[in-house]
């Protein structure tokens, strides 16, 4: 038998708490940072609405990595309640599915009954539905007890390649559920069955097979990709109808990828109970996958091919906020943009089209640095970008202004040696923020760290002149801070599309990606700039 190993997070080092390392004494560590601000209104005022709600209509997975009990964790995680009626009872673990026993069609529908005709369900989600018996008990069930919407994972063969729905179940999918359905998330496997065993091999294949499922009848398709071979991204294709949107994610290396399809659609399932419009729902369920994935990727449970992952990551680490949009992701850093205000200005670009632009090549985070601009100016546009980055899932930080960030409720801010210190930020924006502090030493990135920071920035790696007087480290001064670092890092200064291979080919422990600011502005197309040096880091990547 294999031995098992203590967790990742179980060895990682522990960061001091706050109240050992807060300068000032006479501020308590324990209070929460911030009670008389409109935060706490805020908080007051969520009190008293009610607890998003999603029905969750699945099969039980014994090994807890999938099924029932993957939609309660990932609710759990996303801050909705989620009830639970049971279609089928599975003895499953990470090696595979060894017995399925159905819970009888009648009392599918009487569980359906007991929670619908009781509580406030806004969202039903759907799993295994092991018979056309059942999936006939749940259509007529939904036509009595109509909800906000319904999103259907259409599951089945199981990660292991366990059949969990027969063939007899394929056309009342079709015919019954899928006209009711508010979006339909196959992954390729499923939507190759779905129409008839066709071959989905590229991304326009893909495209063809959310198109035609579309014409079965649900609002929205999304055809998950993170099976397709030969690929370096997780790319998904979402289609409402009119609009074919590619989603990309970075592809996680781990064995602990079991559940993801039931998270990813409980997640949609929660955000669309919270309210947001179903793009942004299905982008921050995409986003929940990879953070999960990533924190989760050394785990070890069981002695099969395919682990679990950690649905409540979150709890790990205190400075990430329940339910908040953006838990910050280090592999966010991977392209990351910072405008300027004088190069866009020389372009004819408003800071909100420099953003966008930047967006849809491919900047994985955004930071708006705007030195000369206006307060009220900044402001205006920090709350266009929050928007646009939003629906993008993209977190949008801000330079220097723990006030303008604070008002347009970015994601978070960045901050140097001679701004704001990082604990006193990690006071006033509260846990659920990100906060990025630049350092050049090891001892900065140690401090850092011990604030409460998230990232670090190191530079200037080059010698720049968008930044007036700054020190050029090099290589080395970068390795240094790198491998002293207990935080991400990412790299600045003089990054363009001919070095910034070389930074990533560098193979530094910690360096999660590169932050740049000419090379995307100072040029006449940010898009093309932006999906370019997206494709040089991708290459880079994948040879370090
Ligand atoms: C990602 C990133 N790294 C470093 C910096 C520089 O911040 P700072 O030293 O505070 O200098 P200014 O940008 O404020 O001039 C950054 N902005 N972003
Ligand atoms: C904002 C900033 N900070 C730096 C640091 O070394 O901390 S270098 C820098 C400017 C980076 O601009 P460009 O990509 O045009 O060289
Ligand atoms: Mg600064």
């Amino acid at each position: 038998m294999a031995s098992v190993q203590p967790s990742a997070a179980a060895l990682a080092p522990q960061r001091p708490s706050t109240a050992a390392t807060l300068p000032s004494p006479s501020i308590s560590p324990r209070v929460f940072p911030f009670p008389r601000t409109r935060a706490r209104r805020l908080e007051v005022a969520a009190r008293a609405m009610p607890w998003p709600h999603v029905l969750t209509v699945a099969g039980s997975d014994s090994g807890a990595g999938a099924g029932i009990q993957a939609d309660i964790k990932a609710c759990a995680a996303l801050g909705a309640y989620c009830s639970s009626v049971i279609t089928a009872v599975t003895a499953q673990n990470t090696v595979g599915v060894q017995g399925v026993h159905a819970v009888p069609e009648d009392f599918v529908g009487e569980q359906i009954r007991s929670v619908l005709s009781d509580m406030s369900v806004d969202v039903v989600k759907t799993g295994m539905l092991p018979s056309a018996g059942i999936v006939k008990v749940l259509c007529g069930s939904l036509r009595k007890f109509p909800v906000k919407a319904l999103v259907v994972d259409p599951v089945m063969v199981s990660t292991s390649g366990d059949t969990l729905s027969g063939p007899s179940t394929l056309t009342i999918y079709r015919d019954e559920l899928f006209p009711m359905a508010d979006i339909v998330t196959p992954n390729v496997k499923e939507a190759s069955k779905l129409l008839g065993d066709v071959s989905l091999q590229t991304i326009s294949d893909m495209r063809d097979a959310a198109e035609c499922i579309h014409k079965l009848g649900p609002k929205h398709v999304l055809v998950k990709g993170g099976d397709m071979p030969n690929s370096s991204e997780a790319i998904d294709v979402f289609f409402d109808g009119k609009e074919f949107i590619e989603l990309r994610g970075l592809r996680i290396k781990t064995r602990n990828t079991h559940g993801t399809g039931c998270t990813l659609a409980s997640c949609v399932a929660a955000e669309l109970a919270k309210g947001a419009t179903m793009l942004h729902a299905v982008q921050v369920a995409k986003k929940f996958v990879e953070s999960a994935l990533y924190h989760s990727k050394d785990l070890v449970i069981g002695n099969g091919p395919q682990g679990p992952f950690d649905h409540l990551f979150s709890l790990k680490s205190p400075l990430y906020k329940m339910g908040s949009l953006h838990k910050f992701n280090p592999n966010d850093l991977f392209l990351y943009a910072v405008t300027d205000p004088g190069m866009n200005k020389k372009w004819g670009r408003s800071i909100k089209d420099a953003v966008k632009a930047a967006i849809e090549g491919g900047a994985t985070i955004v930071q708006l640095r705007e030195k000369d601009t206006g307060t009220r100016e900044f402001l205006e546009a920090a709350k266009a970008c929050v928007d646009i980055c939003r629906s993008s899932g993209v977190p949008l930080l801000i330079n220097d202004r723990i006030d303008v960030a604070l008002a347009c409720n970015a994601d978070g801010v960045h901050v140097g040696q001679t701004d704001m210190p990082a604990w006193e930020v990690r006071e006033l924006l509260g846990p659920g923020k990100i906060i990025g502090v630049s350092c050049k030493t090891p001892a900065q990135a140690e401090q850092a760290w011990k604030d409460g920071a998230d990232y670090i920035g190191c530079g200037g790696v080059f010698p720049t002149t968008t930044k007036a007087n700054n020190p050029t480290l090099g290589f080395e001064g970068l390795r240094t801070v790198c491998s002293a670092s207990k935080l991400p890092v990412v790299a600045i200064g003089g990054i363009n599309a001919g070095n910034a291979g070389s930074v990533m080919e560098l193979g530094l422990p910690n360096l999660k990606g590169v932050a740049v600011v000419s090379a995307l502005f100072d040029r006449e197309c940010v898009t093309t700039e932006t999906r370019s040096l997206r494709s040089i880091l991708m290459n880079a990547c994948s040879k370090s």
